[in-house]
């Protein structure tokens, strides 16, 4: 029988022509140069086995650390382990358990008995009870991280990339939770432990809303239905108009970062503040045009842009904000809309991300996912202007919608802030670049397009 030394020993050879071909994985624009296992707990063992596995994958002078499930059996293999196989050690077979139920039951348990297994924390939050018993299956939506859904009635968010420290997503779940906002899905527990003594928060476990319809679908429907449609109509005399969802998103959005406000207090940005953010944007810009040469013809207005930041002369409030705000992080249910994944962007620095920010950045965050919702449906396809306009078209309507929405609960509309609103939306397009580049290459084609049509066009 094959020792789970041995075991991890294969998977440090295996895993680096695997790790590119998972959707989760962020490091698709370099070569991994090594894969190093750096913690394994057991937590089922003998036949079935579950390891619960961390890696640190290194690619050149990057090193950045992964959770993996691996699983490994002898008898009654099931068909998932087929498709998530990560070789064979000794005629075992051996891979990543998050699509085996037998095996990720287990996790449900642990967190209702609240008991570490070696260094893992398993815990319930204050006063939740769970039921037992239930099995599991991973969600299959476009993620960066791995959910799985428990009967119906929870979900757990497996969080791929780790990153050591103050979790922000459990972290402002929690401060929302105690100030009772209605717009996220309440935190029930979490799973944590430890990376070169720092705390390392791997999962989240949080009410599932099984009826929700994901933003992020609703929103490329709607575009669809509208670019489909014969007769040319405007978006407000067809069925599937999104910009009433729109609105009641934007509402969303600024009540959920006035309890943020409520919850954690606000500051506001003195001028050095306002110079860090140019920097920030400035950095990132040379950053990702390092990598990708496309965006230098955009460089010094670009720049410009981000420069008007430092010359702002109405206050600008600073809070801690979503983040990483598009319409893959919002759930329309039954009671309006809810926002997922306070994480912030998944390749930032935990001090990027635990920074207080302008509200108006998950705004643009939002804007930037209407043009993406509108764009989708163009990559790969040859040049057409009039689908072009009609895509473009369905944009202006939505993120006109979603900033009145916002307007009228914050009573500020976030258009007044006209230049900090479009740097904001800028820096969110170069991060896309890549964002894209890293993950998805086949969709760098929208972020690019983006800044090539607000740079030349001016929106
Ligand atoms: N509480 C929930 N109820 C129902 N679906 C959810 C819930 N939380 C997340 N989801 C689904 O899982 C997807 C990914 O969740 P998210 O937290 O954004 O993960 P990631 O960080 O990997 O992007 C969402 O787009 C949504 O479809
Ligand atoms: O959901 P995550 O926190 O993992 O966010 C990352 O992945 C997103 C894609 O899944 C990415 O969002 C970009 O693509 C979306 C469409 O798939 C689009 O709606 C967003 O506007 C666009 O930024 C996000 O940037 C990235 O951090």
């Amino acid at each position: 029988m094959t020792s789970r030394d041995e075991l991890v020993e294969h998977l440090a050879a295996a895993l680096p022509e695997w790790l590119p071909t998972q959707r989760w994985f962020g490091g698709k624009d370099r070569e991994i140069t090594a894969v190093r296992p750096v913690s394994w707990t057991t937590l089922l063992d003998g036949d079935p086995l579950l390891i619960h596995l961390i890696v640190e994958v290194e690619q050149g002078d990057r090193t950045e650390p992964y959770q993996l499930l691996i699983g490994s059996r002898q008898s009654q293999v099931p068909d998932v382990a087929a498709s998530a196989s990560i070789g064979l050690e000794n005629g075992l077979t051996c891979y990543e358990a998050s699509g085996d139920a037998d095996l990720t039951a287990c996790l449900l348990e642990l967190i209702i008995a609240g008991e570490p297994v070696d260094e893992l924390r398993f815990e319930r939050e204050p006063d939740v009870e769970l039921t037992a018993g239930l099995r599991a299956h991973p969600i299959t939506s476009e993620q960066s991280n791995t959910s799985l859904v428990y009967g119906n009635q929870y979900i757990l968010k497996l969080f791929r990339k780790l990153t050591p420290g103050l979790n922000k997503d459990l972290m402002l779940h929690r401060a929302l939770r105690d100030v009772d906002c209605q717009h996220i899905a309440d935190p029930l527990g979490s799973i944590s432990g430890e990376l070169h003594g720092e705390e390392l928060t791997i999962g989240m476990l949080q009410r599932f809303m099984p009826d929700a319809a994901d933003g992020w679908v609703m929103a490329t429907t709607s575009v669809r239905d509208f670019m489909a449609d014969p007769s040319g109509l405007p978006p407000e005399e067809l069925g599937g108009d999104f910009a009433g969802e729109a609105y009641r998103l934007g509402k969303a959005v600024a009540t959920v970062h006035a309890d943020l406000a409520t919850a954690l207090g606000t500051e506001l940005a003195d001028s050095a503040e306002l110079e860090r953010t140019v920097a920030a944007m400035t950095e990132r810009l040379d950053r990702v045009t390092a990598e990708l040469p496309a965006l230098a013809d955009h460089g010094p207005g670009l720049r410009e842009a981000f420069g008007k930041v430092a010359a702002l002369q109405d206050p600008v409030s600073m809070q801690y904000v979503h983040g990483d705000l598009h319409l893959g992080q919002v759930l329309r249910t039954i009671n309006g809309w809810l926002l997922l994944d306070f994480e912030g962007e998944p390749a930032a620095t935990l001090a990027e991300r635990s920074a207080l920010r302008s509200p108006l950045r998950d705004v643009a965050g939002m804007l930037r996912s209407f043009d993406y919702a509108a764009q989708q449906l163009l990559v790969g396809q040859p040049e057409d202007a009039e689908r072009t306009a009609r895509a473009m078209q369905w944009a202006r309507r939505n993120r006109a919608a979603f900033c009145d929405g916002y307007a009228h609960v914050a009573e500020h509309d976030p258009r007044d802030s006209a230049d900090l609103l479009r740097a904001l939306e800028l820096d969110k397009a170069v991060y896309e670049v890549s964002y894209e580049h890293a993950n998805r290459p086949d969709w760098l084609t929208v972020p690019l397009a983006s800044i090539d049509r607000i740079m030349t066009e001016g929106e």
